[in-house]
């Protein structure tokens, strides 16, 4: 199983530009989790903080006993090894074959034998449904085969926390579908504990189990994908509806005037039914993540918001019947 990751009061600038304040969430362990926000609300700043690439000035980060912003750069190192990052471009090293990118941590990190390092890569390949594609170089295949080749790199250390950078930007929505698929069945293989960073609301409404927002220096929500998925906060409502009414302008902040000129966006409707989460393809275990949210999220229900309590009950009834 995955290992659980605890934000608390996680306060990042530079220089004096706060980029966010007060951050304190958790990361369930084995759990698919989103983390939204307009552009340049500081999401790629929380990833980086989270292993201890960028050093918040305020707050804590607990792994596996390892306090990524506060502990001696020895152990932070050591506990990076935790993690598989797939970052937005891919980050692949163009002079290298897609074998060898994927194969670079294990030859970096580790003293397998070429032979044992050929099994792992080629297990990951298939997972990403990269056969036959492996001696090209990045150069000569598609974005989306690089974002796929970046994640078969993310999880050849066997990670128990994968965190990914927008892994839809640049693809189409087709190639976005396929990708949120994997990474379900991905999670369904091997019980990491996920946190994807997007903009992408498909990936967003089908993919995790929880949800967060980033807005105004400050994280507006995180907690189970109904909870955000139903909010009636103006500024969620705006974004998921991919609307220029709201909160959120061009340039981040729209000012006070603007908005009141506006009025408040309408909230989601009640009774509209959420997009059901994506399962795992035929053939692959069923998530123990999502087995052990439904015991997380049922004993929460009593301090939901009315309408998450309600899709929540919703999407745990048998056809026809009650939650037991
Ligand atoms: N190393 C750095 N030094 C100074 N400022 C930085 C640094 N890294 C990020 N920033 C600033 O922090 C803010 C948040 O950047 P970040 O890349 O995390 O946003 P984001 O939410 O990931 O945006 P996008 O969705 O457009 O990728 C930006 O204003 C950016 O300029």
């Amino acid at each position: 199983m995955g290992a659980e990751v605890v934000v608390e009061g996680l306060t990042k600038s530079f220089g004096r530009q706060n980029v966010w304040q007060d951050v304190t969430l958790t990361l369930p362990a084995g759990e698919v989790s989103v983390m939204l926000g307009p552009s340049g609300t500081g999401k790629t700043v929380f990833l980086k903080s989270l292993i201890g690439l960028l050093k918040p000035e305020r707050g804590r980060v607990l792994v596996g006993g390892c306090d990524m912003v506060n502990s001696p750069e020895r152990d932070v190192y050591e506990a990076r090894k935790l993690f598989g990052v797939m970052f937005q471009d891919g980050a692949l090293f163009g002079s290298m074959s897609l074998f060898d990118n994927i194969a670079f941590p294990l030859r970096e990190h580790t003293r397998k034998k070429e032979s044992e390092i050929r099994r792992v890569v080629m297990e990951r390949v298939e997972m990403v449904g990269l056969v036959g594609a492996e001696r090209k170089l990045p150069g000569e295949i598609s974005g989306g085969m690089r974002k796929r080749a970046g994640l078969a790199r993310a999880l050849v250390l066997d990670p128990q926390i994968v965190l990914c950078d927008e892994p839809d930007s640049g693809l189409d929505p087709v190639r976005t579908a396929y990708l949120s698929q994997l990474l379900i069945d991905l999670n369904a293989q091997i019980d990491a504990t996920m946190l994807i960073v997007t903009h992408n609301l498909d990936i967003a409404s089908t993919v995790p189990d929880n949800m967060g927002m980033l807005f105004r220096r400050n994280l507006v929500t995180f907690g189970p994908r109904e909870v955000l998925l139903t909010s009636e906060e103006p500024v969620v409502a705006q974004f998921l509806a991919g609307r220029r009414e709201g909160p959120i302008g061009m340039s981040e902040e729209k000012d006070a005037a603007t908005l009141a000129r506006e009025g408040r966006a309408a909230p989601p409707d009640p009774e509209r039914a959420l997009p059901p989460q994506l399962t795992p393809s035929p053939g692959l275990p069923p998530r123990a993540g999502a087995q052990r949210r439904r015991e997380r999220v049922l004993n929460l229900l009593p301090e939901l918001p009315e309408r998450a309590r309600t899709a929540i009950l919703r999407s745990y009834a048998p056809v026809g019947g009650a939650v037991s």
